[in-house]
């Protein structure tokens, strides 16, 4: 069976329409789901540091705020593209939803490395995005946040340019930021402990000893990197982890906080020495747990048939296709679904934005337990529902949070119920077809 598409916003599509089919959903609510509401193309010009000018592109997609305002990352990438930051966007409005914040999704990005510049240079191409994007983000309408290859200091520029430009200050307008400038304590953490937690709430359920597992990890970035610190105090032995540099391999477990101090000085796992270099497929490794913490399409129908983990939680957005979700469905692995397993980021950002708005602040403790609460309860409900409609965890995820923000579009009047005649009739008239 080979893949349909890899184009990530035709699966986000097809996801959202085989859950709403599931949920016998009003024909309007896909109607209404399968584009964003808003998207925006900005292009701004850049001083660089040999004195030309660079004109740079980025993107903001706004899918759905049936349920609050836009929410959701920046992504610095080569491969950022309109396409992407709207799957990105739409994946974002039921990630917001699985976990019950009032939020909808948003997404943005540039194609770029930024590797590629100078830190000065990265900075005016920070601020020059947010410039751009000014008009239509605030603290009450759309609230970036950090994502691939963006973290708190662009952040802390993005904030502080919204208020150059708009003439306020609302340090409550991006998320993510640095604890010392209006962040969250345990936001820096948030995603890669809930990626770690629902891989721990598989486990409870399938009876499996967190003692006795072994781990592979792909993607050792803020996601990746805590998710494998947060398993391996749980007990479990992370014995392989890759990145964009390589695949590195320890039978014996590899010491996850030593590698972070590696990782941040040599930006890249390859070379570390308490591991050894390998070329194996990480994702076909024989273990019990696997992570998938990078970008999207990694899982796909070539190799989702060879995947050994009897466990998968999704720390990176869209890492499965829905080919290699069949097969692995199929084989009786047991997939946490990205909007669900990564939600961590966006509840602690919810958690930053309250105290932002607030000013006031909690302890990391508090920020933790809270985050964990809501993904374990929606973890469990998931399952249920799962169980009952006899879907896998990805399709339950996605009537959960349909069902919701289809409530809140009819409350708003967004859509009425199809009178049932009409549906009738665009079922035959499909039959025929
Ligand atoms: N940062 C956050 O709070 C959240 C991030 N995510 C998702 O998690 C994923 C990772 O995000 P971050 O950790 O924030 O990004 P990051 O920029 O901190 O790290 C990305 C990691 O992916 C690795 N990588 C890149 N290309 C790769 C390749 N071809 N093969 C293997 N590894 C590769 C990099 O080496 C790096 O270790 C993305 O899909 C992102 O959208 C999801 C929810 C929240
Ligand atoms: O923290 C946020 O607001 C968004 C995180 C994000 O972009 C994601 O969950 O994919």
């Amino acid at each position: 069976m080979a893949e349909k598409t890899l184009n990530v916003l035709e699966i986000a599509r097809e996801q959202v329409k085989h859950a709403c089919d599931k949920l016998g959903a009003d024909p309007a609510v896909y109607e209404i789901l399968k584009n964003p509401m808003r998207v925006m193309e900005v292009s701004f010009p850049v001083k660089m540091d040999d004195g030309t000018t660079k004109s740079f592109t980025g993107y903001r997609s706004q899918h759905n705020n049936a349920c609050g305002p836009f929410k959701g990352g920046l992504r610095f990438h080569p491969a950022v593209c309109m396409d992407e930051v709207k799957a990105l966007s739409t994946w974002m409005t039921f990630k917001c939803s699985v976990v019950g914040i009032p939020y909808g999704g948003g997404k943005g990005g540039m194609a770029i490395d930024p590797r590629d510049y100078s830190q000065t240079e990265l900075e005016k191409i920070a601020r020059g995005f947010a410039r751009a994007i000014a008009p239509i983000i605030g603290e009450k309408e759309d609230i970036p946040a950090p994502d691939v290859n963006t973290n708190g200091q662009i952040m802390s520029w993005m904030v502080d340019e919204y208020a150059q430009a708009t003439g306020e200050f609302q340090p409550g307008v991006f998320t993510g930021k640095p604890v010392d400038f209006y962040g969250s304590l345990a936001r820096t953490e948030a995603t890669g402990y809930g990626v770690a937690t629902m891989a721990m709430e598989a486990a409870k359920k399938l009876n499996i000893d967190l003692n006795n597992v072994t781990v592979a990890l792909q993607g050792f970035g803020n996601v990746g990197s805590y998710a494998g610190m947060y398993i391996e105090e749980a007990g479990a032995k992370v014995v392989a982890v890759g990145d964009h540099t390589g695949t590195i391999y320890n039978e014996n477990g590899i010491n996850i906080k030593a590698l972070m101090e590696y990782n941040k000085v040599n930006r890249g796992v390859k070379g570390f020495e308490g591991a050894e270099h390998t070329e194996d497929n990480i994702l076909t490794m024989d273990v019990d747990i696997l992570m998938p913490c990078a970008l999207e399409n990694q899982l796909t129908s070539e190799n989702a048939g060879d995947v050994k983990a009897k466990i998968i939680s999704e720390g990176a957005n869209g890492p499965t296709t829905p080919e290699a979700d069949k097969i692995l469905s199929k084989n009786g692995t047991t997939l946490v679904p990205d909007i669900l397993a990564n939600s961590g980021g966006v509840t602690v950002s919810y958690f930053e934005w309250v105290q932002n708005l607030s000013r006031y602040n909690w302890s990391f403790e508090e920020v933790q337990t809270k985050q964990k609460k809501l993904m374990v309860d929606a973890f469990e409900d998931i399952w249920s529902l799962a169980k009952e409609y006899e879907v896998d965890m990805r399709t339950a995820a996605y009537m959960m949070s349909i069902k919701r923000i289809a409530d809140a579009m009819k409350m708003r009047g967004w859509y009425s119920d199809t009178p049932q005649t009409e549906i009738v009739e665009e079922k035959a008239l499909l039959a025929t077809e």
